[in-house]
């Protein structure tokens, strides 16, 4: 039975009188001056509501000021363009309305609960948190606990909150502990920190519906919990392009009022290495060699990129390889559409009717989607790219950032089931500079003669034939042969670095995070040739293999987001 809960009363804030409409959906509130003319209007969606409470309240520190019998106190959303971001930062408001009498006020309170209810129904109660207290500026557990935990506590949210000792604990932590009574997981941290959040989801989902996540032809289950960001980090890029900007009480009230946007992910495999997801960024040569040459750095901070970014351009290398991809469907999108994925994006929800045609009936999807995949994975449509490549990079998502606000492709579909496949060729650097300074700026950085973009389902890398790469253990156990033969070490780059030899030696340092061999990136004499392999970024982890396969993975996972917001549409 639906339940009536339009109300309409006189409100006064102080001795300002305001016309007070609930319509269900809506809660507004008009002044209206002594001559009974209205004057401006808040109005503030029902699911916008972060708390709703009697007496006088205030938070920070919470307390109920006066708590005399008439008066409530709502708290909402209220949006603010301030700071030039890309998104809109949200800040909670709050108003304390006294009414003619304590009956009217608890009539207002029970209909604003009950309209909340009806609503606003898949608010997270209970949140399982993971701080990273070492990520980015070393902030998170600060920024947790006092600008996140008090909005919590006022919107009744309780929390489990676990700051983390050691990496990959909360990604053992979501695979192997009892999570039922959760609604939703809460990462305090950077990117690095979400990836590992992600791998326990996604794993955990896979093992309960009895999946082998590794099995590249295995269509994966999406995960049911969804997963909030609040930024501490370095990079904290899939905050920043799904919700438009890196602002922890913005991602707060994006998790209270329990929005949620589906994610594309991306699966990596590798014969021999467990498969690995990425979402952001899976990128070989320059975004491969920043993040090792980064690590080295840790100790500057969210700095290390800029300057790893700085060495590794000077440092000018392209590597060899054939990269074979699946075109998505022309006809759906285009990642030269110049078009932008924003909150309500007509793309991603056809996208969600493609991926899901009858939603609740999670066999039957399964097997759809297997045997479309199954059938495209035979060589038709599939299309082949060799070169030498400066990077070849892959993004579900636009993977916007502070460092570069519209992101490694501006037209990508946060959950349209497919990603972009970013082809830099070999090209005199000061080329490349214009490439990557154009992703600083608003300046396309695809109309160039030597980048190539596809908007794909599945592509895979490989080394060029002859020079393919063995197993990692195969490649361990000829570098500990070569090392007890060796004469100099310092040498090693001098020799033949396009045999096998020479590039599987490379990419086994690099998977150990071992430079040393490399001594630096401008080594003299001894180091004259460029190494012929790099390493794969996923996400900020650097992945100890060349040559990989990709598959997007539809909406495998939600975040209690809502995508970026239009500017224009939002802020009058
Ligand atoms: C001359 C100006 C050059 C500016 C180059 C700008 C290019 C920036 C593209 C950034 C894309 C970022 C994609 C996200 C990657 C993150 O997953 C990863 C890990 O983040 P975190 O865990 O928070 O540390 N970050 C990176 O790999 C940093 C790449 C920086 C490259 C300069
Ligand atoms: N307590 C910890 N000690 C060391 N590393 C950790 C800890 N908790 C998480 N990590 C790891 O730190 C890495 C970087 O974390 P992240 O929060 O992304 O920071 P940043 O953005 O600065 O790289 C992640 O890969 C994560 O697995
Ligand atoms: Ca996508």
């Amino acid at each position: 039975m639906e339940i009536d809960l339009r109300l309409e009363s006189s409100l006064w804030v102080g001795k300002k009188r305001y016309k007070a409409v609930l319509t269900g959906w809506h809660f507004q509130w008009t002044e209206v001056d002594k001559n009974n003319r209205e004057k401006k209007t808040t109005l503030v969606p029902v699911s916008e509501l972060i708390a709703l409470e009697k007496g006088q309240v205030e938070i920070l520190p919470r307390k109920s000021v006066e708590d005399t019998d008439k008066d409530f106190t709502v708290f909402y959303v209220k949006r603010s363009s301030s700071g030039g971001s890309y998104g809109l930062l949200w800040q909670f408001g709050r108003i304390q309305f006294s009414c003619a009498s304590r009956a009217l006020r608890d009539q207002w309170t029970s209909h604003l609960r009950a309209a909340l209810k009806t609503h606003s129904p898949s608010r997270p109660h209970r949140l399982l948190v993971f701080i990273n207290p070492y990520g980015g500026k070393k902030k998170g557990r600060n920024i947790y606990h006092s600008l996140v935990a008090p909005l919590f506590e006022l919107a009744g949210i309780t929390s489990h909150v676990i700051v983390t000792e050691r990496a990959n604990q909360a990604r053992d932590h979501l695979l192997k502990k009892d999570l039922s009574g959760f609604d939703g997981v809460v990462c305090v941290g950077g990117d690095g920190m979400f990836s590992e959040i992600m791998h326990g989801m996604i794993g955990r989902t896979q093992q309960e519906a009895g999946l082998s996540e590794n099995d590249l032809n295995v269509t994966l289950q999406p995960c049911h919990l969804h997963i909030g960001i609040i930024p501490a980090g370095s990079t904290d890029c899939v905050c920043f392009a799904t919700v438009g900007v890196n602002d922890p009480v913005t991602s707060a009230l994006h998790i209270i009022i329990g929005d949620s946007q589906p994610l594309d992910v991306c699966s990596a495999h590798h014969p021999t290495e467990p498969v690995r997801y990425s979402v952001s960024l899976l990128g070989y040569g320059f975004y491969g060699d920043v993040l090792a040459e980064s690590e080295r750095h840790r100790w500057m901070g969210p700095l290390r990129y800029d300057f790893s970014g700085f060495m590794v351009y000077l440092s000018s290398r392209s590597y060899a390889g054939v990269v074979h991809y699946l075109p998505a469907d022309p006809l759906l999108s285009s990642p030269r559409d110049n078009t932008r994925c924003l909150s309500g994006c007509s793309v991603c929800s056809k996208s969600t009717e493609r991926l899901f045609p009858h939603s609740t009936v999670s066999e039957s999807v399964h097997s759809f989607q297997c045997s479309q995949y199954r059938s495209d994975r035979s060589e038709a449509g599939w299309v082949s790219v060799a070169g030498r490549f400066r990077c070849v990079s892959f993004t579900c998502m636009s993977s916007s950032c502070p460092r570069s606000p519209l992101g490694l492709s501006p037209s990508a579909h946060l959950a349209d089931g497919t990603g972009d496949l970013i082809l830099v060729r070999e090209s005199h650097p000061l080329g490349f500079l214009k490439f990557l300074h154009r992703h600083t700026s608003s300046e396309d950085q695809f109309d160039l003669p030597f980048v190539e973009v596809h908007r794909v389902k599945a592509f895979r890398f490989s080394l060029p034939p002859g020079e393919e790469e063995d197993s990692l253990e195969d490649m361990e156990s000829e570098a500990a042969r070569e090392r007890e033969n060796q004469e100099s070490p310092q040498c090693r780059m001098d020799s033949e670095t396009k045999s096998r030899t020479g590039s599987e030696q490379q990419l086994t340092d690099r998977a150990k995070g071992d430079w040393s061999r490399e001594k630096s990136l401008f080594c003299g004499p001894c180091c004259t040739e460029a190494p012929a392999v790099s390493v794969w970024n996923c996400d900020g982890e650097i992945l100890p293999f060349s040559e990989i396969q990709g598959r997007v993975h539809g909406q495998l996972v939600h975040l209690y987001a809502r995508g970026i917001e239009d500017k224009a549409a939002c802020v009058g």
